[in-house]
């Protein structure tokens, strides 16, 4: 047996044109999925984690070619397809980008989908039997006798029993019929599963219940697994590996124990951080991920997340509270937006004696964005002081301007390089560029 991979992604990329007009020419693309890629072991699961709008289902279904990639290429050497080597002129005859409806036929035999919602992938008017029995029937298995056994055996081994072979879809709870869901999708004896969101649709015992379900079903069944969720807890507990994917990028990759003990990129530590805790009092936590993630249409410069990274570096000279800095970044951004209305802050202020005056609009912005009260650098405070007080002469441009041509950040400039932390470990974050270039042994590189 090879140490090769089952799955093997590089650089994929799905990009969704957006065309405008009447003659419905393409002005931009929405880049879902921008570069990824990982390796996925035989009898792994590999996580791929992220808020709603990172890009995971989109990364799932050009894998499978559900959709077709825009670009990349994605190798799949399970199901028989082992120990290929590449073509002379660099493409891969496992490339399932490249494969034709025959080999696509066989290749979704090998690699099956689960999804979020198994209700809706039944046909209510086909007992759950026959709609695991019809995927062997579509794969050319013709003895009826035969598929019924087959089925009745795994739904037995999905925790229902044979019985329920002849009931409807109806008549079983959201955790059954992901259990059924997980049945169909072993009938064919794959050697991958991509699982969506499998247990996010249902309630936390079920969860957990579904989820220990999958892992003897992993052993049981010898598969790897692509297990895309957005909660980092479902993620511990099912993951050998962890990917953590923001705005169709990856931006840390490594075994979960260590990504959980030691993340390295603060989109990760973020994603953590929200993770509840049974203690209210642990300090585990506090990372705030304000906001939502942008669009991919028009992805931030540089660092993709740095619009909202707590640890968004200061430029040289500029030697600030870190939360102080970020207050500032956004302050700058909401103006810049035209988003910082200084009369209806004004108006919203409750003033016991009085009418409301400018310092008390001062302190309501510094209080909204999380700004001390004074910031320790001079001229940071004078700056900042200038643009609330261009913003209060209701010259908002200005302000604008001023905000933007003092504050920036190097991750706004530079796209982060990939940093090995350990032999399976990787992040982009620009804060480790730094310490790469002076760690010991870098230069033998
Ligand atoms: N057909 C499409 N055309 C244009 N943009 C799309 C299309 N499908 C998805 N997108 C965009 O691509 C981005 C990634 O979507 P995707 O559904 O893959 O994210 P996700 O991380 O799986 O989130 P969720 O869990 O909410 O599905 C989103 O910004 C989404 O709006």
């Amino acid at each position: 047996m090879t140490d090769e991979p089952i799955l093997s992604v590089r650089d994929l990329k799905k990009h969704y044109p957006i065309r405008k007009g009447i003659f419905n020419r393409q002005v931009g693309a929405a880049k879902a999925v921008d570069g990824i890629g990982f390796d996925i072991a035989p009898g792994e699961t590999l996580g791929l984690v992220g808020e709603s709008g990172c890009g995971k289902s989109t990364a799932a279904s050009s894998v499978i070619r559900l959709e077709e990639p825009t670009a990349g290429e994605v190798v799949f050497n399970g199901n028989g397809r082992g120990g290929a080597s590449r073509d002379s002129d660099g493409t891969h005859p496992n490339d399932v980008t490249e494969f034709s409806d025959a080999e696509l036929k066989r290749f979704r035999r090998g690699a099956q989908m689960i999804f979020q919602d198994p209700a809706s992938s039944f046909d209510p008017r086909m007992t759950v039997g026959s709609a695991v029995a019809e995927m062997l029937e579509v794969h050319g298995m013709s003895d009826r006798h035969r598929r019924r056994a087959i089925v009745e055996d795994l739904l037995e081994r999905v925790g229902l029993s044979a019985e329920d072979y002849d009931r409807y879809p109806h008549e079983f709870s959201g955790g059954q019929k992901q259990r059924i869901a997980l049945a169909r999708a072993l009938v064919l004896n794959p050697d991958l599963i991509i699982a969506d969101e499998p247990v996010s649709a249902l309630d936390v015992s079920i969860q957990a219940e579904i989820l220990s379900l999958i892992d003897d079903l992993q052993t049981d069944f010898d598969l790897s697994l692509l297990f895309i969720s957005h909660d980092m807890s479902v993620i511990r507990r099912i993951c050998d590996r962890v990917a953590v994917m923001y705005l169709g990028e990856i931006v840390e990759v490594g075994p979960t124990d260590e990504v959980f003990a030691d993340p390295q990129h603060p989109y990760t530590e973020a994603l953590l951080s929200s993770i509840p805790t049974p203690n209210p009092r642990s300090t585990v936590g506090g990372i705030e991920l304000a906001g939502t993630v942008p669009s991919p249409t028009n992805p931030p410069s540089g660092c993709r997340f740095h619009t909202r990274c707590h640890r968004v570096i200061q430029p040289d000279g500029v030697d600030v509270d870190q939360s102080d800095w970020r207050g500032i970044l956004n302050f700058r951004d909401r103006v810049a937006a035209g988003q910082v209305d200084v009369e209806s802050i004004r108006e919203n202020i409750v003033v016991d004696d009085g009418p409301t005056s400018d310092d008390h609009v001062r302190a309501q912005l510094r209080t909204e964005f999380d700004i001390d009260e004074r910031i320790g650098d001079p001229e940071i405070e004078g700056t900042l002081q200038d643009a609330i007080d261009r913003l209060l002469a209701g010259d908002d441009e200005a302000a604008a301007e001023l905000l933007s041509d003092r504050f920036t950040t190097p991750c706004a400039e530079t796209v982060p390089e990939r940093t090995v932390h350990s032999p399976d470990h990787e992040s982009s974050c620009l804060r480790h560029e730094s310490e790469q270039a002076t760690a010991p042994g870098a230069a033998d590189d």
